[in-house]
């Protein structure tokens, strides 16, 4: 049976990318289209590689060209993604900024920071994390970089700083340059010279996603951040009690006012229950429950989802390697869910403000 690319393209236009709301055909992403007799290879390019419905695509369009064309095809599907962009994020090469936030200290902000940005990284997106939590930067002790200086060399008069590698992705903490066993004195002016410096004065290479863990609360560095840089989303963190969850409010607050305006991706609500370790199914609401649903209902942003208190979490990140990378598979899943709906949801807001054309460029 003779197939042609039209009758392919014609096939797959049925099916619809169930977030865009589009089909695939028309957002470009099929392609690659080679057809040798009954044969048939195609590529499906992603918006990014943590798509949590990648294999629901997949069977949609093994199933729309045995239903449109023949059941006799043999098809190979070549599940790839290119991640989209939406605007210049300032920092070249970096196409999305994803920032931590939390109106509470002490919520789990970098926790979720840490495990976020491997979490992505383990899909096959290039990662960056920058610690700008001046008060309490942790990134050193959770990835066991604690002493660590990145190289700075100069070049034309201006420093360049290099990102340290550990566990396949880049980072940069404020820790880095500071004495762990002195308070850090900076004033307003020096404290957001040298968060931007992170930003600007660091080589990230290519990269899909920049994370970025900002201090609690509401302060300099969150308008330093947030004005210098566009940044493609906001993830809340918050604990289920009442006086996390109004201080997560004012947080958001400051985000969403006019001057400032940065995408909420959505609220993550930490230790909402209690999980041991000998019972892994488990689960002891001890605080309370459906408080982060509902902050997330009140702002009008994507509830993300619940991740346990569990002893391996604070023990893997004391220990230098955060959750996503150890063996405890039920909270490492949990985290790693979370990290593929805060990709969806950059997918979703870029192509919305791209007017879904050319989602994947050609
Ligand atoms: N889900 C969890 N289960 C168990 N322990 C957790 C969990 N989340 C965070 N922790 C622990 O709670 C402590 C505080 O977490 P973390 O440093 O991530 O919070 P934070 O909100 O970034 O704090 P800060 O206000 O200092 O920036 C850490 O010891 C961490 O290991």
């Amino acid at each position: 049976m003779q197939i042609t690319k039209e009758q392919v393209l014609q096939a797959l236009s049925h099916v619809e990318e169930p977030d865009l709301k589009k089909d695939l055909v028309t957002l470009n992403m099929i392609q690659d289209v080679h057809i040798d007799g009954n044969k048939l290879a195609f590529s499906v390019v992603l918006t990014t590689p943590a798509c949590p419905l990648k294999g629901l695509i997949e069977n949609a369009c093994r199933n729309a060209i045995s239903h449109f064309i023949s059941s006799e095809i043999e098809v190979t599907v070549n599940m790839t993604s290119q991640v989209t962009t939406q605007k210049n994020t300032g920092v070249p090469g970096v196409k999305n900024i994803i920032a931590v936030a939390s109106g509470k200290g002490g919520v789990g902000k970098s926790t979720v920071a840490a495990n976020l940005a491997l979490g992505l990284a383990a899909t096959g997106a290039q990662v960056g994390l920058i610690d700008a939590d001046i008060y309490g930067p942790s990134v050193p002790i959770m990835f066991g970089l604690e002493g660590a200086r990145p190289n700075a060399t100069q070049e034309n008069g201006k420093t360049r700083i290099e990102p340290i590698e550990k566990y396949g992705i880049k980072l940069l903490s404020i820790g880095f340059f500071t004495d762990p066993n002195q308070p850090v004195p900076w004033r307003g002016p020096m404290v957001s010279t040298a968060v931007k410096q992170l930003f600007n004065d660091a080589d990230w290479g290519e990269l899909d996603y920049l994370v970025v863990d900002l201090p609690p609360g509401t302060g300099d560095i969150h308008i330093t951040v947030t004005q210098s840089f566009p940044i493609t989303g906001a993830v809340i963190v918050t604990t289920p009690q009442n006086v996390a969850l109004a201080d997560a409010k004012k947080g958001v607050g400051m985000l969403m006012m006019e001057s400032i305006n940065v995408p909420i991706l959505g609220v993550i609500e930490n230790m909402s229950y209690f999980t041991p370790a000998e019972l892994p199914e488990n689960k002891y609401y001890i605080f309370g429950q459906g408080g982060g649903a509902k902050l997330a209902e009140l702002i009008g942003a994507p509830f993300l989802g619940e991740l346990p208190l569990v002893k391996s979490v604070s023990e893997s990140g004391d220990a230098g390697k955060p959750v996503v990378l150890t063996e405890d598979g039920v909270t490492s899943a949990v985290f790693k869910d979370i990290a593929e709906r805060v990709a969806q949801q950059i997918s979703i807001n870029n192509a919305k403000a791209t007017g879904y054309a050319d989602v994947i460029n050609r």
